[in-house]
Order: C-alpha cells, then structure tokens, then sequence
C-alpha cells in the first residue's frame, strides 16, 4: 500500500534526519482529523534495522499518555515505512521559543511547561523506555500552544534490566557527559537533555551551544553554561544546577523532581489543569470531593467519559489528584500521592 491510497498528503510539515512529515487527511471522510504521517525510507536498511523500527512504532502505538504524541498505525510501503501520528497544530517548543523574540517567559509559565515534560517523561520511564533524543524540536504543542507532547521516538529503545543501549545518538546539544565520553546511556541521560530544556525555557537559549562540535562537547564536559539571568529565581537556578550535573548519580530522577518543594505544586497545577483540558468535570459534581477525569487516549484532547478510565491512568502514572472542594466550605484542598507519599495543598477559595 502507498500513503495516497489510503491518505490526502496536504503538505510537508517538517524533515528530520530519518524521515518526511506530512500533513495528510484520510481519503473519502469529510470531517477527517488531520493527522501527520512520517515516511522513513527503507533504501539501504537491513532487515534487522527493518525490524527495529517496526517494534519501536508497535512501541509508540502502546504508549497513552496526554503529553505524549498519539501514534495511530503504521504500514509498510513499497519503498518506506509510514507512521501515523496525531497532529500537533501548535509546532515545536522551538518555535515558541523563537517566536518569543527574546522576551523572558514569566517563571511560573518556564514551570507549567517544564512539569508537563516531566510528567511525559515519568510516563516513558515508569515503563522502562528512555527518550533518547529530548529536545526542544521534538516537544509539540497543541493549538493553543498550552499543553506539550513530547515526540519522536524514532530512537528510544525500551531497556531492560539486562543490556544498557549504549548507542550515541541525539543532538549534540543535549548530550550528556556521560555520552560525549562514550559511556552508556540511561534514564539519567534523558534527565539531563531535560535540564537543558529547562535553561533553554529560562533564557530563550541553548545552555551548551558552539561554533562546532568540539565547542560544544568541551563545554558540556565541563558542564560551562552561562548563569541564569536574574529574572530566574534561586530556587530555580537551584534546580537547573542539580539537574546539569555532570555527576549522574547526583542527578535527580523525574519522581525527585516532580516532588521537590519548587516543583510540586505545578505538579498538583498540571494534573488539575490537564484534567480540565483534556476531561472536565460535571457541572453538578463539583460540589463533591470529585475523582478527576481524564481520558487517557492520546489520539484528541477530548472529553472523558469515564472517571475509572482516569483513575486508572494515574494509577499507572503512580499519581493521583484528586480534588476536594465544597460550595459551603471557603477552602479547597487537593491532594496527590506520588508513590507511597500523599501530599495536601489547601487553598482559599475566591
Ligand atoms: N506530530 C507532529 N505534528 C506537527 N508537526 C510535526 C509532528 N511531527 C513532526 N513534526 C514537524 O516535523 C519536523 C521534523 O520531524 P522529525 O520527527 O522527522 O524530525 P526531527 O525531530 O526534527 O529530527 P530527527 O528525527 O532527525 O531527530 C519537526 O521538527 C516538526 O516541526
């Protein structure tokens, strides 16, 4: 089968190293969502590397998360491998950075969408995948460029406890020490590509960036990043210094993060929110403690139907938000456990 029998091509949206984007609509159904297909060629790849990507795009198909690009289907074309994914109108976290024209992000905006990446990326690692190749070109928006899906996977690898992929691959931007001086790869690498994310968030920025490869990697070794302007608060600063270190193991790992004073509330914030974009809560049920719904399907950010559905998703997630709020009482009080711990945020309402 070829992408035009079954699909529109609309436009090119983008080329990586692997592979065509195209903007593509399902032929015959009017109100089709749009959806963008990626071609990778198969000239020149063996069978085995054939293989491989047809586990990874079975991969990517098991993954349901809302900051996670959908991935729909894939099939074999006579001369490419086509994957079909959900459509991300808003572009890339790049492009917003750009489009900032060097206006600073206020802080709390910088943390709303940091934690959304966290959260994508607490997903992957509670099922043993690492990204591998994070960056600010492969996390997508949504139209109103409010919620984050974290893409191209074209290089993840799911680890198990027996081999390490030790692969160096990825932007040489936001790899890790530990990459540039040839060692393996790990959930920590990810960790550390999310750092860089995060400084880039804060200064509109890369935080490793060089006339040429060497440059880049001479710095990273060194972790040498141009300080965080004043505009960015010490505990931030804090946080971005613990992430870049060049030491993994003082690296903190996503649940760290998630948890850290800083941090915590945006967590319990984008978890609400998301619960609010993605499924919101009935009028008449807002007056009772309420399990917030959120559909876990990836495919459209549509409303839930159905509170276990949600449930179970922060059950995979290990968190769980959930939000009690009464018209009589003046407060309204939220709680969220991640793993064993169970924290409580109270606020005044109004
Ligand atoms: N699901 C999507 N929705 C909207 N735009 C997309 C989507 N996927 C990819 N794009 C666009 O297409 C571009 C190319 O994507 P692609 O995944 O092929 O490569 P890349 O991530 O830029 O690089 P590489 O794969 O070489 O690491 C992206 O930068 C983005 O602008």
């Amino acid at each position: 089968m070829e992408v035009e029998d079954k699909y529109e091509k609309l436009r090119v949206v983008g080329r990586g190293a692997f592979g065509i984007c195209w903007l593509c609509k399902k032929k015959g159904e009017e109100n089709a969502e749009k959806v963008i297909i990626k071609t990778i060629p198969l000239h020149g790849l063996s069978t085995k590397e054939e293989q491989e990507i047809k586990g990874e795009a079975d991969l990517l198909r098991k993954m349901n998360h809302p900051m996670i690009i959908g991935y729909y289907d894939y099939f074999t074309c006579t001369d490419s491998i086509a994957i079909v994914m959900q459509f991300a109108e808003g572009g890339t976290l790049e492009n917003l950075i750009r489009d900032q024209r060097g206006v600073h992000f206020s802080e709390a905006i910088v943390l709303k969408y940091f934690t959304q990446i966290l959260l994508g990326l607490e997903y992957m690692h509670s099922l043993n995948i690492v990204h591998r190749d994070l960056k600010t070109q492969n996390i997508l928006l949504n139209r109103k460029r409010t919620l984050i899906k974290l893409s191209d996977f074209g290089v993840s690898k799911q680890l198990n406890t027996r081999s390490v992929a030790s692969t160096l691959i990825g932007t040489p931007n936001y790899l890790s020490p530990e990459m540039v001086e040839g060692r393996s790869y790990n959930m920590k690498s990810d960790i550390w590509a999310l750092g860089c994310v995060l400084y880039e968030l804060f200064m509109l920025r890369r935080a490793f960036d060089g006339e040429n490869l060497p440059a880049i990697v001479m710095k990273i070794t060194q972790q040498k990043y141009a300080p965080l302007g004043n505009h960015v608060s010490k505990e931030s600063r804090d946080l971005v210094g613990k992430i870049l270190s060049g030491n993994e193991d003082s690296r903190p790992t996503v649940k760290d993060i998630m948890t850290c004073p800083l941090i915590l509330s945006y967590t319990l914030t984008v978890v609400l929110d998301t619960g609010r974009i993605m499924g919101s809560v009935p009028e008449k049920r807002r007056s009772q403690p309420t399990q917030l719904t959120m559909r876990a399907r990836t495919g459209s950010d549509s409303i839930a139907s159905s509170p276990s559905t949600t449930a179970a998703y922060y059950r995979t997630q290990n968190l769980i938000a959930t939000n009690h709020s009464s018209s009589r009482s003046s407060f309204s009080t939220t709680t969220a456990s991640v793993g064993s711990t169970t924290y409580i945020n109270t606020v005044r309402k109004g």
